[in-house]
């Protein structure tokens, strides 16, 4: 599989809209323009001290970089604020990365009765195909060909990253962690849509950013793309037994059958009596960090 994020569109100049102190290092907001999803995106990051200047001898320092992609109904700000992350990405020297979860604007089509499942906040990391979607709704390319480069042209952070996400961000981690094997150490997830063809989140959000024709939506399910995965990324999956949306939206042993086929080993752990809420995630979100970690740091 090809190396997806080479960047085609010039890298548009980022603006800040915000910055606070969070355990010496700095959490951020910024906004550029999207070339690619043709509207202005806003993105958070969290820069721990040793890329803020108050590192080892106060000098800049490379850190690595993990990419959290959110979850349905969610922008930058959510995982920043609820998941308790900062804390241990500033003991190891990772930066966390969270970009918004579809185009917005005025100008950006959205579910007829702004249903919270599709349209903004729900642009599911894919490249949409189909009018009108299709000239904004271009969030896995956003990711790979412009934010990517945008935060290692700008900020004091290595190339070295991983990817994780939530729910909606957990298929966005999955496949695109899946499908560019080079790009990413690792991947993580927490309660993951892992079957996005079988499930009626994935159906309605594919039909209309992809059009009817299901043999184009298989390249966005993990369950599909893993069972043609040369390269084996290590993957940490965390679920909460009483999701409610386990059975019925995230399916989580699709995937695990789909990498049997594969000899693919993953960590999935379920978690009993959790749901589907940060309050789940901000329990093991420090182990996906330190298991991100051992990749991101080896030399
Ligand atoms: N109850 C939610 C359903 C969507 C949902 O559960 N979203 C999850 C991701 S799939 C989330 O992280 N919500 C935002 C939050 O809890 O901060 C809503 O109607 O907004």
């Amino acid at each position: 599989m090809s190396n997806e994020s080479s960047t085609s569109k010039q890298i548009e100049e980022l603006k800040r809209v915000s910055q606070t102190l969070a355990f010496n290092g700095t959490l951020s907001q910024y906004s550029h323009y999207s070339q690619h999803n043709n509207c202005d995106m806003r993105f958070a990051i969290y820069l721990p001290p040793h890329a803020t200047g108050a590192g080892i001898e106060g000098k800049l320092e490379n850190v690595p970089v993990i990419y959290w992609l959110s979850g349905l109904s969610c922008t930058d700000e959510n995982f920043m604020q609820k998941a308790g992350a900062l804390k241990m990405a500033a003991q190891l020297g990772i930066a966390i990365v969270a970009p918004d979860t579809s185009p917005r604007g005025e100008d950006v089509p959205d579910d007829p009765d702004k249903a919270y499942d599709f349209g903004l906040g729900a642009g599911f990391y894919l490249n949409a195909t189909q009018p009108p979607f299709d000239r904004n709704y271009q969030m896995y390319d956003y990711i790979l060909k412009e934010l990517i480069p945008a935060v290692e042209a700008s900020f004091a952070v290595s190339s070295k990253k991983a990817i994780s996400g939530h729910s909606m961000g957990g298929h966005g981690a999955l496949t695109i962690g899946l499908r560019n094997p080079e790009v990413f150490t690792s991947i993580s997830a927490f309660s993951p849509i892992c079957n996005p063809v079988e499930c009626p989140w994935g159906i309605k959000a594919f039909t209309h950013y992809l059009g009817d024709n299901t043999d184009t939506w298989t390249m966005y399910d993990a369950s599909h793309l893993i069972k043609k995965a040369n390269i084996k990324t290590p993957i940490l999956i965390d679920q909460g037994a009483d999701d409610s949306f386990l059975k019925s939206e995230l399916k989580p042993e699709s995937l695990l059958k789909a990498a049997l086929i594969n000899d693919y080993t993953i960590q999935l752990n379920m978690r009993p009596g959790y749901d589907h809420s940060y309050y789940f995630i901000s329990s093991f979100i420090e182990e996906h960090i330190v298991f991100h970690a051992q990749f991101l740091q080896a030399v």
